[in-house]
């Protein structure tokens, strides 16, 4: 796991902005794992940004999305795929249909789950997957106590999940208590992780997530297996890692290491 502090969020978007970049810059087809919540919304703002200077183009690239609330429309002013058109998709060049969020109102939504995986699969799996963490270390929707090598499927929100969330819809409206998900073992399937997290409310989960044993009770741990997973926080987000001048110290050895092999 590669920790990379950053001063503050908006260096935490720069700093994800600047992946999404480099792979699309190597690989235009490049498959990106998208995923939502308010943590990724400045990382879209700093693409949406460079691809209106010209930069960057998401033209020949395919998109997975995380999850989705089972029992909106993609219409659904709350359907995650309604926040990645208003937040992303309708703001880039990237081909409509291939952009794939799971179906919120599929008929049969554990056949749509079969689906999405294979799709997964033929698209020749993700290069890049974007993550933000649950207050409870979940990871797209995969709740503690999901199986560490899950695969995408219908999954229980907790009821802290719902209440964190709640902020999004209005009051008496309907506020699903299901929802399709990648599950770890797809997220752990993708070339790279990228995981983002900002704010204090984050800081038990990531430590979680660093330093807590693997274990399904904090999902985002089972990122420690993962070759090639960067965690990407704020100072206050950090600020319960017992090791903290540790990873500060790994990261400069790191830079220095790239500078001098030229490939920073
Ligand atoms: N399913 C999403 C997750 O993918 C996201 O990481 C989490 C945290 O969201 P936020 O970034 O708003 O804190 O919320 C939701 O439950």
């Amino acid at each position: 796991m590669q920790i990379v502090i950053q001063p503050n969020a908006d260096a935490v978007a720069e700093y994800g902005a600047e992946q999404f970049q480099r792979l699309l810059s190597k690989k235009a087809d490049a498959v990106l794992g998208l995923a939502t919540g308010s943590t990724p919304v400045a990382l879209y703002q700093k693409l949406i940004a460079r691809h209106q200077a010209g930069e960057l183009s998401f033209a020949r690239a395919t998109s997975f999305n995380l999850d989705e609330y089972l029992g909106l429309s993609p219409e659904h002013p709350q359907s995650y795929r309604y926040f990645m058109q208003q937040q992303l998709f309708g703001l880039i060049d990237i081909a409509p249909e291939r952009t794939h969020v799971p179906p919120g109102d599929a008929a049969d939504p554990i056949a749509a789950c079969h689906d999405y995986e294979a799709a997964i699969e033929a698209a020749g799996g993700i290069d890049l997957q974007l993550l933000g963490i649950g207050r409870n270390g979940h990871i797209g929707f995969n709740e503690p106590s999901s199986g560490l090598r899950s695969r995408t499927r219908v999954k229980t929100l907790t009821q802290a999940t719902i209440d964190d969330n709640a902020r999004f819809f209005s009051e008496g409206e309907y506020q699903p208590h299901l929802s399709i998900t990648m599950g770890i073992g797809t997220i752990l399937d993708a070339r790279k992780v990228l995981l983002l997290a900002t704010g204090a409310a984050k800081a038990d989960a990531v430590k979680a997530m660093v330093e807590g044993p693997l274990s399904a009770a904090c999902p985002a741990s089972a990122l420690q297996l993962h070759q090639h997973a960067v965690v990407v926080l704020d100072e206050a987000a950090a600020s319960k890692l017992a090791d903290l001048e540790f990873y500060r110290h790994i990261e400069r050895e790191n830079q220095l290491l790239l500078q001098r092999l030229g490939k920073l």
